[in-house]
């Protein structure tokens, strides 16, 4: 027997669950599935977990700085990872429950447990259940990338979501992956007393960054006693005793780096493989991303692919937003589109990076003829009471019309800093604009506008 809907979700993600509650609000019959835990990446073993344990790692590392700040009496630290994972565990848990009980109380909404599987464009199957609307959306968001290096299955790897159960600390970890995942664990396992070697197969970290933000963050990890492989490229495991071994190819270096521990970083992979996304006729790209429309329209009328899983934005926040344009569509005919979204994120390191908008090589790149206004975090006077120097900040603007293009924060709160920004360039406001406005003293923001007042050619 098959049970009718007027819309199903397939996938309790970061866009998943509001779509629910708002498309059950409006009246309509809603089925949310999720196979596994609702919350979905970022509240299990993204953005919650790892923010969590980052403000561990934080705390540690302040408290061997406390003689920097006339400290006295703090003798050797030592970081309990059973502490630190428990505190970390009680976060999750509470973010996780917290959204149960919001979807649970929702009238008109069912909650579903399992995987899902088309059948058809109008139906899916969730264990022996069949489950059937006019309006599908997938929400089945990515999983951590895991190569097929020979070795790869003997050494027992760490991803993003095995690492958060150690409850001991690794003696020494080799992270694959130079990227936003394999930094924010390295400085974070660093801190908390590890050995920690990056491996990169890029000339650099970060290609997506201006060189200057990529190498400032490289050197302040590598001060932190980070050891960072560049031009490694992970070709092999090996398990050898009780060591693993990544096998790299490189021209410069050992050809190998022995650790106790592998995390693999290397990127993200849509769970789009086992949704039976053939027998709906909904297309995918080469990379397995659903390819969707400027609305989240899929190639088949009357599904919608929301969140990571659409190739379109990789964050939380992107997710959130795709959920906002797809129910306003539906609900409201707004006309709302992916590509009004600006581009921003953070890097979670500590400092971490705020970016909005393009960078200055981007905008080179697009061929604007730009503005550079860019100052040590070292003359950022909040930076200097708090004792913590570490970074730079950019602002980017168009030479011809004077519109903000962008911004990047390294630095003690940049990922709040730069929002000031983001504001701006949502609403296609100049530097002359951000030049007038009066912040507040001591902040970092504070020298937005000092920035742009300084800004020259480059
Ligand atoms: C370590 C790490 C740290 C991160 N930190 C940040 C951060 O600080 N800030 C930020 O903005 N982003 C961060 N991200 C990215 C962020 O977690 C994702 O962009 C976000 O979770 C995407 O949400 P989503 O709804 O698209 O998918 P997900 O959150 O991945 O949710 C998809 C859900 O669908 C379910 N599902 C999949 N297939 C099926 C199926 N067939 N049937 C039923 N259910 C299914 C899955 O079980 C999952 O619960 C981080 C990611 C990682 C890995
Ligand atoms: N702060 C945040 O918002 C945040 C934090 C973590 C993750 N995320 C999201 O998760 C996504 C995935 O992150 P990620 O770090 O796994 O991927 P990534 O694509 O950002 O980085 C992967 C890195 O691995 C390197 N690499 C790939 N294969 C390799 C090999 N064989 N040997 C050596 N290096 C290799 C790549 O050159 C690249 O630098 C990000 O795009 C981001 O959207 C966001």
């Amino acid at each position: 027997m098959t049970t009718s809907y007027d819309a199903i979700i397939v996938g309790a993600g970061q866009a998943g669950p509001s779509l629910a509650v708002r498309l059950a609000g409006s009246g309509m019959k809603v089925a949310l599935v999720e196979r596994k835990l609702i919350g979905g990446t970022c509240v299990n073993t993204g953005c919650t977990p790892t923010k969590a344990m980052v403000a561990s790692a934080y705390a540690a590392h302040m408290a061997r700085r406390a003689g920097d700040y006339g400290v006295r009496g703090v003798g050797e630290i030592t970081v309990d990872m059973n502490a630190v994972k428990a505190r970390k565990d009680a976060i999750v848990e509470a973010s996780r429950n917290g959204l149960v009980e919001w979807l649970q109380g929702t009238e008109n909404l069912t909650l579903i447990e399992g995987h899902a599987r088309f059948t058809s464009s109008n139906e899916l199957t969730v264990a022996d259940n069949r489950i059937a609307a006019q309006r599908i959306f997938l929400n089945v968001g990515g999983r951590a990338t895991v190569p097929v290096y020979p070795g790869t299955e003997e050494i027992g790897y760490l991803t993003n979501s095995t690492i958060l159960d150690l409850d001991e600390l690794p003696a020494h970890l080799v992270i694959v992956g130079g990227g936003y995942i394999g930094l924010e664990f390295a400085q974070m396992f660093r801190r908390f007393g590890a050995e920690v070697t990056v491996v990169e197969r890029g000339a650099r970290l970060l290609p997506r960054e201006d060189e200057d933000v990529a190498q400032a963050i490289h050197d302040m990890l590598v001060d932190e006693g980070v050891a960072i492989r560049l031009n490694a490229d992970c070709i092999s495991f090996e398990r050898r005793g009780d060591s693993k071994v990544v096998g790299v190819s490189c021209t410069q270096g050992e050809p190998e780096v022995v650790g106790s521990h592998v995390l693999l970083a290397i990127g993200r992979t849509p769970n789009t493989d086992d949704l039976g996304l053939d027998a709906a006729g909904v297309e995918c790209d080469k990379r397995g991303y659903v390819t969707v429309d400027d609305e989240l329209r899929t190639s088949v009328p009357g599904i919608w692919a929301l969140g990571d899983c659409n190739g379109k934005g990789a964050f939380t926040h992107t997710a959130y937003n795709d959920f906002e344009i797809a129910a306003e569509n539906l609900l409201d005919n707004a006309g709302r589109k992916v590509s009004d979204r600006q581009t921003a994120y953070a890097l979670y390191t500590d400092p971490p990076l705020g970016r909005v908008g393009i960078s200055e090589t981007e905008a080179r790149r697009a061929g604007h003829s730009i503005l550079v206004g860019k100052r040590p975090m070292t003359r950022v006077s909040r930076a200097r009471e708090k004792g913590e120097t570490v970074g730079l900040m950019k602002i980017v603007s168009d030479a011809a019309t004077g519109k903000l293009l962008g911004a990047a924060i390294l630095g003690v709160g940049g990922d709040e800093a730069v929002h000031a920004v983001l504001d701006l360039i949502h609403v296609g406001a100049t530097a002359e604009t951000l030049r007038r406005a009066v912040h507040i003293h001591p902040t970092v923001a504070e020298l937005l506008p000092t920035l742009v007042a300084e800004q020259k050619p480059a």
